[in-house]
């Protein structure tokens, strides 16, 4: 197990370029390896989630080759080009890995199993399987399918106009991707607008989507060609350093290159309405993406209330958005995030207990937290409970507090943020 020790640094100012973002490293493999041709990834996300999704694809025979860290090269050969894996598929810590791995999975040919570690063994697998089995899946797993191990018996599916009860951008990737090889269309609806990352890829690789009024839809039978990807940097990681400069006064950071897709940005609106100077800079289109530079810094923070829309666009964001505000002047409380409970842990529980160690004063509610502020934070040990984004949003925590703070289980944060603990570092030497 390791640990990352921070204490309070002297106010900085830093620029920095992240790591590629995780959802569009994910679909970048996916859908390079049912093209048909090259696929060429720049900016690909190195982290153990991102890995789990090139080793599954590659134990059904998909020719997957790394030029370097971040540089990917996919040989497709079509959908009917995956083979019969032998041994089950592991995706490790990665949900976004099997939820939409499920979706390409139902329509193939052939036999598969689906595995994971602990924490993905408890989240709910029912949101994506129930409606694969309603297009003909043939899907069996623990609890009737509802948690991991599962089977897939690969099957002909059938287009589906789905409802779905939660805005999950997996759920919603799942049952287009399957729609794929589904005869007619796949249409999906949510009651609010998650990330549209597939959306955006799926018309790179030359598939035709249509997006109305809260729709999103396929038609089965198309082909996905080959193509080239440039990974913006991931907003959700950039969310943590943005938020170190809300944690030390005085301090500002930059990050370039930068994801901008307004479905992620939703934590650029938080630290906005918290008070901070937020301000965007769109440079470019990357693959369909926004791209750009983000500036960060505050002089004061006041609490807010967030909740409906908003949720989506920071979900992964909100651990991280709780330790800003235990500097927030007044009360900041954040609704409708249920979601979070069925994450790699329950991030409602994980963040009030973890933030409580430093002596925050934080209420967990069924379906959010309520932080009051603005508290010195003291010293002590935290632990990332096996979850990335914890495990770094209480090193951002440790950089606000009065004396050291130990976070323990830090290699979780390699899931989503390799080299994490050298941009803390580069903090230090960014000091003014
Ligand atoms: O589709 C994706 O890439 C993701 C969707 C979100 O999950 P949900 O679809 O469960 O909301 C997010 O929390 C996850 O980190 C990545
Ligand atoms: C929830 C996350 O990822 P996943 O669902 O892919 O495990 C995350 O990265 O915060």
């Amino acid at each position: 197990m390791s640990t990352i020790r921070v204490s309070r640094p002297k106010p900085f100012d830093c620029t920095f370029r992240v790591p590629g973002d995780k959802s569009i490293s994910h679909r970048s493999i996916m859908f390079g390896a049912i093209a048909r041709g090259e696929t060429l990834v720049e900016g690909f996300l190195p982290g153990a989630d991102c890995l789990s999704t090139i080793s599954a694809f590659r134990q059904m025979g998909v020719d997957i080759e790394r030029d370097s860290e971040t540089s990917v090269r996919i040989l497709g050969r079509g959908f009917d080009g995956l083979r019969e894996p032998v041994q089950p598929l592991d995706v490790g810590n990665s949900g976004t890995t099997i939820r939409l791995l499920l979706g390409i999975l139902a329509g193939t040919s052939f036999f598969s199993t689906v595995v994971g570690d602990d924490s993905i063994a408890r989240r709910p697998m029912g949101r994506v399987v129930n409606p694969l089995r309603e297009m003909g899946a043939q899907i069996y797993g623990r609890q009737e399918g509802r948690f991991t191990p599962l089977a897939i018996r690969g099957a002909k599916l059938t287009g589906l106009t789905y409802e779905s009860p939660v805005a999950s951008a997996q759920v919603k990737s799942c049952l287009l991707l399957a729609g794929l090889s589904a005869d007619g269309v796949t249409a999906v609806r949510e009651p609010s607008r998650s990330r549209d990352h597939t959306e955006r890829m799926l018309p790179a690789f030359g598939v035709h989507v249509r997006t109305s009024e809260g729709e999103v839809s396929v038609q089965g039978g198309q082909s996905l060609a080959g193509t080239q990807v440039k990974v913006p940097g991931d907003i959700s990681s950039a969310a943590f350093l943005l938020a170190a400069a809300l944690m030390v006064p005085g301090s500002r950071v930059t990050i370039d290159d930068v994801g901008l897709n307004p479905t992620r940005t939703g934590i650029l609106d938080a630290f906005h309405m918290m008070g901070a100077e937020v301000a965007v800079e769109q440079t470019g289109m990357w693959c369909n993406e926004p791209v750009g530079r983000v500036t960060v810094q505050a002089d004061e923070l006041k609490g807010i209330e967030i909740g409906g829309k908003l949720i989506p666009r920071l979900i992964d964001e909100i651990p991280v958005l709780a330790v800003v505000a235990t500097q927030a002047a007044g009360e900041t409380v954040i609704r409708d995030a249920a979601e979070l409970k069925v994450k790699e842990t329950n991030r409602i529980s994980t963040t009030a207990q973890e933030l409580r160690k430093l002596g925050a004063h934080v209420e967990e509610t069924d379906d959010g937290l309520i932080i009051s502020g603005p508290t010195p934070l003291k010293g002590g040990v935290c632990q990332s409970r096996g979850d990335h984004r914890i495990g770094m949003a209480m090193v951002i925590a440790g950089l606000g507090a009065a004396a050291e703070v130990c976070v323990e289980g830090s290699e979780a944060i390699d899931i989503s943020f390799p080299g994490f603990s050298n941009f803390i570092e580069k903090i230090k030497c960014g000091q003014i």
